[in-house]
């Protein structure tokens, strides 16, 4: 399978290539070969992928949702059918294990494209009566051309929960995929033209922050949508705030993972072993403070050590491999600083901290036990395998520690006690929660952060509303009275 790409962007239903951008090499994370290059969009390609879809947006929008809901499901089906050669370059993109692409990437965006394919047929309005027969009538439109701006964990799923209900609603979109993992929104926007969507529907452009910022500035971008840190999501807001432009923010985490006495054991294992080490720990929502309760803060270790010793880490295109590399060794050297600093402030490293000798940017899995609220490890987002365990006695205590923090995107709770269950997370301040379980983000549900993790919700009905307007229409049936 070839990984190179026909060219670096896809506009206006075609690939596009423009020499002149930057050179951005396309690096395999288990082995740091350099596998294919794209070139940075040029500020010419920046103005052709946002006329073109500007030009095409009017008319999507004049198709019926049914017409357009037909596209994105054929789509779907489309994604679903070469399920494994878009999980391969997915995991040549990230890094992350065949074993895990095959069912969550791919997948998970074929599952967006046929949910909002299906809901575009029903974004109607309102019929609101009035006195003496008048009425006010409302009805949903498209917001315009949509920009889309992706981290490196999830490229096709962030591409497709983007593209999926901004294109229902009739908005047209251009994507900017992170420069780390530039190859599967292009197959995406391939697919969607493969479909039937007309050109310009869905557009793919390269670079770095400054082409996601031309993006972000342009005046005929009426939404912005950005899946990335919580840094980036201050300046992207602000630059949008400026346009007076609609936003979601899909951004960081340091979500709390909470295991009460009376948790099933190996259940709240697995819910931490899922909450931070799937995609080596690349998940915003990952459940990196991890409070026991003291009785069974012993056990619940060594078992997660017990079970962690049997994590298989390799070939990620082996699909016994179930721990791949991370997906950089920048990202790498970020997270091998936290563990650093983590021993330097005294937590203790009770399994994993090494980067595997070889090529490719493996690193352990990580716990570290005995930390405090305090250290730099509990208090910032590593985004990489490293699970933080910290100790606590009583329901009132961990609740108020869980929230201590700028972040809220997710957060979870293992116990045999519903009631305290419900009774915890309805106190969290997160925009997701689990409960005896962790990380499921099906599409059928909203999916989004509060406090510094986000604005707005993704997938779901609740997506619609962030993509599209609700224009009021009154109507007088009995003529018009004026005061003079
Ligand atoms: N909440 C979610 O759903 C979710 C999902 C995945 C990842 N994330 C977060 O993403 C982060 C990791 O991804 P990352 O390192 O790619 O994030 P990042 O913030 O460095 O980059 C995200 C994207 O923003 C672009 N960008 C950077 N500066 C910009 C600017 N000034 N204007 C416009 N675009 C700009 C980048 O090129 C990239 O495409 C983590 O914080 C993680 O928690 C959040
Ligand atoms: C589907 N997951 C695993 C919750 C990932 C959502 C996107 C965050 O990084």
């Amino acid at each position: 399978m070839t990984t190179a790409p026909t060219a670096s962007h896809y506009i206006d239903g075609s690939y596009a290539e423009d020499a002149a951008g930057t050179a951005i090499d396309i690096i395999y994370p288990a082995t740091g070969e350099i596998i294919g290059r794209v070139h940075s969009a040029t500020p010419e390609m920046v103005e052709r992928a946002l006329a073109s879809a500007r030009r095409a947006q009017p008319e999507w929008a004049a198709m019926t949702g049914m017409e357009r809901g037909r596209i994105l499901r054929r789509a779907a089906d489309i994604i679903r059918d070469r399920n494994r050669e878009l999980s391969i370059l997915e995991t040549y993109d990230t890094g992350k294990p065949l074993q895990e692409t095959l069912v969550a990437d791919a997948t998970s965006g074929a599952d967006a494209l046929e949910y909002f394919g299906g809901l575009a047929a029903s974004l109607a309005g309102e019929y609101i009566p009035q006195p003496g027969g008048d009425f006010v009538y409302t009805i949903r439109q498209a917001l315009g051309v949509c920009v889309g701006i992706g981290a490196w964990n999830y490229p096709t799923q962030i591409a497709c929960w983007k593209a999926a209900p901004a294109l229902a609603c009739g908005n047209t979109m251009v994507f900017k995929p992170s420069e780390t993992t530039p190859l599967c929104a292009l197959k995406i926007a391939e697919i969607l033209t493969e479909a039937g969507a007309p050109p310009g529907v869905f557009n793919v452009v390269q670079g770095l922050g400054d082409v996601g910022a031309a993006l972000v500035n342009d005046p005929r971008v009426a939404k912005v949508s950005l899946t990335g840190s919580v840094p980036t999501g201050r300046k992207v807001y602000a630059a949008a705030a400026a346009g007076m432009k609609h936003v979601t923010m899909e951004l960081g985490g340091k979500s709390p993972l909470i295991v009460f006495d009376d948790a099933t054991l190996d259940d709240a294992v697995s819910g931490a072993i899922l909450g931070n080490f799937y995609s080596s720990g690349q998940v915003c929502s990952n459940g990196t403070r991890v409070f026991v309760q003291k009785g069974i803060r012993d056990a619940f270790l060594a078992r997660l050590c017990e079970r962690l010793s049997t994590a298989k880490l390799g070939d990620p295109l082996d699909e016994a491999t179930n721990f791949g590399p991370m997906v950089s060794e920048a990202q790498l050297s970020i997270v091998k600083r936290y563990i650093a600093k983590g021993i330097e402030e005294g937590a203790s490293l009770a399994y994993g901290g090494k980067r595997q000798p070889g090529p490719g940017f493996f690193l352990e899995p990580t716990v570290f036990a005995g930390v405090t609220d305090e250290m730099t490890i509990a208090r910032e987002e590593i985004f990489g395998p490293v699970l933080s365990l910290l100790e606590f006695d009583d329901e009132e205590e961990v609740i108020g520690r869980a929230n201590a923090t700028e972040f809220g995107l997710a957060g979870g709770v293992f116990t045999n006690d519903l009631t305290r269950a419900h009774r915890v997370v309805a106190r969290l301040e997160a925009g997701t929660c689990y409960i005896n379980t962790y990380n499921l983000a099906p599409v059928e549900a909203p999916f989004g952060g509060v406090k510094a993790s986000g604005v707005g919700r993704e997938n779901s009905k609740e997506a619609i509303a962030h993509y599209s307007e609700v224009k009021t229409i009154h109507v007088a049936m009995n003529g018009v009275e004026a005061p003079f």
